[in-house]
């Protein structure tokens, strides 16, 4: 059966006087991982925890495939959520915490063990989780989302407090969870954290959708940018502001900006300078994400 879709429609969330979650709609496809992004306070949390049916909204609904969460007969088979990494009872170990929570979704303890060793953590099974570092509570609360092999996966923040190897894992498994055609949600704050693992964006700031997009369409606004070396950085320079392109001098070579790499190397052979670098740097698509999620008095 497919993975259902996550639907947000018109949700709100108003905490006294502050509007936390301010009319968010947005869609989360199937076979695919949708970041979730926003500066810290935006309201990621809260939207993610009115999916969960832990925070009631103010105004507005979500939907699990065709009826909330909530209203699923077991939700916790349906969707696999980490929230909070450390909400965890300090006294228990992994393995026992795994355990407590199994009954609830309906599987066995060696499915406990399972999951554990899924996401790398067989050698903590028996570690009191008060000694767990940030990322040890983080994979242990990938592992509790995973306890029921869910086809719906939401997780807040999870590359916090992991290291870089432990991103790159993270991607990974992000990737595999996409290709076997579930449905993926996952918060940050940081788009450069994500960027290499989602195929979806929704960008929220001050509680509002600011953009909601494939990555692609994001990253195509973003101006291209090329890195140039010559032995004639000067003539290089000269011809980039003959055409209008801001140019910036490192050390060793010249950033243009706003030109393809065959753009400055077709003006560098019509000019008849020799190049001995000519690279296409990542579009600066984290620009791009400040611009959108400036606050609104400053847009
Ligand atoms: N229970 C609550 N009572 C009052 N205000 C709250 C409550 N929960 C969240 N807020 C406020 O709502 C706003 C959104 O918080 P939220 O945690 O959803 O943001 P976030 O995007 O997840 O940020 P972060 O990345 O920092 O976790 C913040 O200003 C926060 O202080």
């Amino acid at each position: 059966m497919p993975a259902p879709p996550l639907v947000v429609e018109g949700l709100t969330k108003q905490f006294g006087p502050l509007r936390a979650v301010d009319d968010l709609s947005f869609s989360v496809r199937p076979g695919a991982v949708t970041g979730f992004l926003g500066p810290n306070g935006a309201g990621k949390t809260t939207t993610l925890r009115m999916i969960l049916g832990l925070t009631s909204p103010t105004a507005g609904h979500s939907l699990v495939g065709d009826r909330p969460y909530v209203e699923h007969d077991r939700p916790g088979r349906v969707v696999g959520a980490a929230l909070e990494a450390s909400s965890f009872h300090p006294g228990r170990t992994g393995l026992a915490h795994l355990e407590v929570y199994a009954p609830q979704v309906g599987v066995s303890r060696a499915r406990c063990r399972e999951v554990l060793e899924q996401v790398g953590m067989e050698h903590a099974a028996k570690v009191r989780v008060g000694k767990y570092s940030l990322g040890m509570r983080q994979r242990l609360g990938l592992a509790t989302a995973l306890l029921a092999d869910p086809p719906v996966i939401v997780l807040d923040e999870p590359t916090n407090g992991l290291d870089p190897e432990g991103i790159v894992w993270m991607r990974g498994l992000l990737r595999r969870f996409a290709e076997e055609g579930r449905t993926v949600l996952v918060s940050s704050h940081l788009l450069r954290e994500v960027q290499a693992s989602v195929d979806d964006v929704v960008v929220i700031a001050q509680g509002r959708l600011r953009h909601a997009s494939p990555l692609a369409e994001l990253r195509s606004r973003a101006q291209p940018a090329t890195y140039v070396e010559s032995p004639r950085l000067d003539a290089v320079a000269a011809l980039a502001a003959e055409r209008g392109w801001r140019t910036a001098t490192d050390a060793t070579g010249l950033q243009v900006e706003g030109a393809t790499a065959a753009e400055v190397g077709g003006a560098a052979y019509g000019a008849g300078i020799e190049l001995h670098q000519l690279v296409t740097r990542d579009a600066d698509i984290e620009a791009i994400f400040f611009e959108l999620t400036r606050p609104e008095e400053e847009r």
